[in-house]
């Protein structure tokens, strides 16, 4: 049994899942950007870093990528609201066709606020991807144009996800129990 600081991990999604929807999610980019000559694709870090490796390597088009990191929720397992833009892209958007990719959508504050602050640098077209949407804790109207799975209103774990910065190499999607 996985265990964090005490509290014990119970597996809401296994590596084979997410593997294979990981692949599905690949081809549906390839099919909406398949016209694109260049693909930059944005991850959120620190918790997309997975998620984006996996992906990218779903999507046989030429791409570059870059990360912006942000960070809102700290040691906690509720978001301050107050999202730091730790480090922006390197790469001028202007003109060109993005793809936002994030580990997760939660309240929304995190992924609503940024795709604004890519948006206002005209790129010709903006997409979001994330692999998990908790949809039950949203505060802002912002959903993803790619979700990978819909899960319940429980803290999460692992494939990129934290708690306390812990827990982020275990290879499933695991919810911290009570
Ligand atoms: O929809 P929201 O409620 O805004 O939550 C989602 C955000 O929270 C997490 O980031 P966190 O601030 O924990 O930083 P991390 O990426 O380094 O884990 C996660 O990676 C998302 O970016
Ligand atoms: O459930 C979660 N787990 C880890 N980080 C998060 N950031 C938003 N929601 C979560």
């Amino acid at each position: 049994m996985e265990t964090i600081r005490g509290k014990r991990l119970s597996l809401l999604i296994k590596e084979e899942d997410i593997k294979k929807r990981v692949k599905e999610l690949g081809r549906e980019v390839e099919r909406d950007f398949a016209t694109s000559k260049e693909l930059i694709v944005v991850g959120l870090l620190k918790g997309a870093f997975i998620f984006m490796a996996d992906l990218v390597r779903e999507i046989k088009l030429p791409l570059k990528i870059d990360f912006l990191w942000v960070s809102s929720y700290g040691q906690s397992m509720e978001s301050s609201g107050n999202i730091k833009i730790v480090k922006d892209i390197d790469v001028d958007i202007e003109g060109r066709e993005v793809l936002l990719v994030d580990d997760i959508l939660d309240t929304g504050l995190t992924l609503k606020e940024i795709y604004e602050f890519l948006r206002i640098r005209n790129p010709s077209k903006l997409k979001t991807c994330v692999l998990l949407d908790k949809k039950e804790r949203r505060k802002v109207d912002f959903n993803a144009d790619y979700v990978g799975f819909e899960v319940p209103n429980l803290f999460l774990v692992g494939y990129g996800l934290d708690w306390g910065e812990l827990g982020r190499n275990l290879p499933g999607v695991y919810a911290v129990e009570d």
